[in-house]
């Protein structure tokens, strides 16, 4: 029993590779871009045609119907986001589509497979950098077969923070969202920085190069990977009030301990968003 999904983790890491050999090879070609939310929240045929061949793979290996999909691009197109007690992967095929369609090296394949509403596994591709992070609950967090593990820094002023702007720019959240970076900034920290890719920047803050990382605004299938990376090197996830995590909120803190993570949510100007599960009439 208790090794009974890590056929599913070994299946994920080779999808995630061949997934992200994929959007190497698109990056070469002329990328057709399209839009979605706003003109600012950007989407490709390639976003669309990876994310149809990795629920293809998984489908192939595991069987129609024996496991539920929320994937970007099927929510996207209107399929539900909604996480049940069923195995379930939460998908998102091109993580950083904006750097994508710029040429901004950072863009990556975030694969995370759910049981129970518990997350089982993550794999996270950072496929222009060619690197592969995955975890599995209570195996540990890896990059290229080396364990990762946070940094042990407590104190805020010796941080770097990571967030991002996401693609919704009305005023409130813009002013805010900045408002919030400005008293982090001057708190002081070390820096702050930004990857363009929530999966990427999770995968920092597990290997240590930052100290956290926090957004409002994510979906599900940009941090559930990340969130098994981040817990098993040794990290700390919450909601920006400073609860549990709850996937579906689009609100996350990610960090190295609970010291910087509550010195940061101290900071953090909320601002409402509609859940990811939320009814498809409020979306
Ligand atoms: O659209 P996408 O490139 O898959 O994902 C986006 C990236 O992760 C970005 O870093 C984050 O700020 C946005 O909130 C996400 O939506
Ligand atoms: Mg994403």
């Amino acid at each position: 029993m208790e090794d009974q999904w890590q056929r599913a983790y070994d299946f994920a890491v080779e999808v995630a590779r061949k997934a992200g050999e994929e959007i190497r090879k698109a990056g070469e070609r002329e990328i057709r871009v399209m839009t979605k939310s706003s003109t600012v929240d950007l989407v490709t045929k390639t976003d669309e045609r990876v994310e149809k061949i990795i629920i293809g793979s998984l489908t192939d290996e595991f069987g129609e119907g024996t496991h539920c999909f929320i994937g970007e691009e099927s929510v996207a197109k209107g399929e539900p986001c909604i996480l049940t007690d069923k195995p379930t992967w939460i998908i998102d095929p091109v993580d950083g589509t904006t750097n994508f369609v710029h040429g901004f090296p950072f863009v990556a394949v975030s694969i995370a497979f759910a049981v129970n509403k518990q997350l089982e596994f993550g794999v996270v591709y950072s496929c222009l950098e060619d690197k592969m992070y995955k975890a599995r609950k209570g195996k540990g967090a890896f990059c290229n077969d080396q364990q990762i593990q946070v940094s042990d820094v407590k104190d805020i002023h010796k941080s770097i923070i990571i967030s991002e702007h996401g693609t919704d720019r009305s005023p409130e959240k813009v002013t805010k969202t900045f408002s919030t970076m400005q008293k982090i900034l001057c708190i002081p920290v070390h820096g702050l920085r930004g990857s363009g890719t929530a999966a990427t920047n999770m995968c920092l803050v597990a290997t240590g190069a930052v100290e956290a990382f926090f957004e409002i605004g994510i979906h599900c299938w940009d941090i559930a990977a990340g969130a098994v990376i981040v817990q098993e090197a040794g990290g700390i996830l919450l909601d920006v009030d400073g609860g549990p995590l709850d996937l579906m909120s689009r609100r996350m803190v990610s960090a190295n301990n609970e010291t910087i993570a509550k010195r940061i949510i101290k900071e953090i100007e909320i601002f409402p968003v509609v859940r990811d599960d939320a009814p498809a009439e409020k979306q």
